[in-house]
């Protein structure tokens, strides 16, 4: 059988880097094109390349999944900032290309790829329920333009989705007064901290409270090499996955 020609694009940073590294490794998988700033996404369509990887920034990510749709190819996504319009956008985009084709396309975004993160993600909400108080910290390389982390985002709206489908309310929170920002951000009640240093890759902590005890779920990645196994998964499964799929954790059955 033939490779799987890959584009990335991002392919000159930290992650795309490493994921050029990965796709020329992998007998499987044939690495067509490397994608900068400077080159069309479109063009993609007469390199051979099957799958496009997306590893960019939030500004612009949105824009290259619908070049690469329009080109043919199908999406792995790695770049966090999507909300539910942009993502909606590309359902409805892959509702109207896939209405014309034999092979149908998909996309595959994922605020984090690693097993560990996924892992933590999962089992932050499937606990989430069981604890009155949740909190969320990510800490990053201080390189990392968008704070707090997909990952974060992620983790939060999960343990909200689980602890209002248990019916919890609010997480217990005194404070009344504070230097802006203290408690973090809040998303759907959960607050998330950001800690950006010097030294770190991506690490999370998720901690769950209740009266007399606590719950840490951690996950480090101490390298970019934790991201590739999840991202070669993605490339291999998005060509039998038509339409959007949110999260590594479908493709592991979790
Ligand atoms: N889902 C996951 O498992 C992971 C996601 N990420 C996310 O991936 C994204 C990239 O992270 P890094 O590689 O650390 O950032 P980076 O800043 O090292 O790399 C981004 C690259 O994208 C390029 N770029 C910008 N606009 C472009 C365009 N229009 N076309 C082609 N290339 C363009 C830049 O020149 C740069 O080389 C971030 O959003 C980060 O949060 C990072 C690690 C893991
Ligand atoms: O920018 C990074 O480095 C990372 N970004 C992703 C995120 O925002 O969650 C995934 C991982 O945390 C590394």
């Amino acid at each position: 059988m033939s490779a799987i020609g890959v584009a990335v694009i991002g392919a000159f940073g930290r992650m795309g880097r490493t994921v050029c590294e990965a796709v020329d490794a992998a007998e499987d998988l044939e690495l067509v094109a490397r994608v900068g700033e400077e080159d069309d996404v479109e063009a993609l369509a007469s390199t051979g390349a099957r799958v496009g990887v997306d590893f960019t920034v939030p500004a612009v990510t949105e824009a290259n999944v619908h070049a690469l749709l329009d080109a043919g190819l199908h999406a792995v996504v790695g770049t966090t900032g999507w909300t539910e319009e942009s993502l909606g956008r590309v359902r409805e985009h892959l509702e109207q290309v896939n209405a014309h084709r034999s092979e149908p396309l998909g996309v595959v975004v994922a605020p984090n790829f690693a097993l560990s993160a996924v892992l933590a993600m999962h089992f932050a909400a499937q606990a989430a329920r069981y604890f009155t108080s949740a909190e969320v910290i990510e800490m990053h390389h201080p390189d990392k333009v968008d704070a707090p982390s997909g990952t974060a985002l992620a983790t939060a709206r999960h343990i909200a989705a689980a602890r209002q489908e248990a019916g919890l309310g609010p997480v217990p929170d005194a404070t009344e007064t504070q230097v802006d920002g203290a408690r973090g951000a809040v998303v759907d009640g959960v607050h998330v901290h950001a800690v950006r240093l010097r030294g770190l890759v991506a690490h999370e902590e998720i901690l769950l409270g209740n009266p007399g005890e606590q719950l840490t779920i951690r996950t480090d990645s101490f390298q970019r090499d934790s991201f590739m196994p999840g991202v070669l998964l993605a490339v291999r499964q998005v060509l039998g996955r038509p339409g959007l799929t949110i999260g590594l954790e479908h493709l592991l059955d979790l």
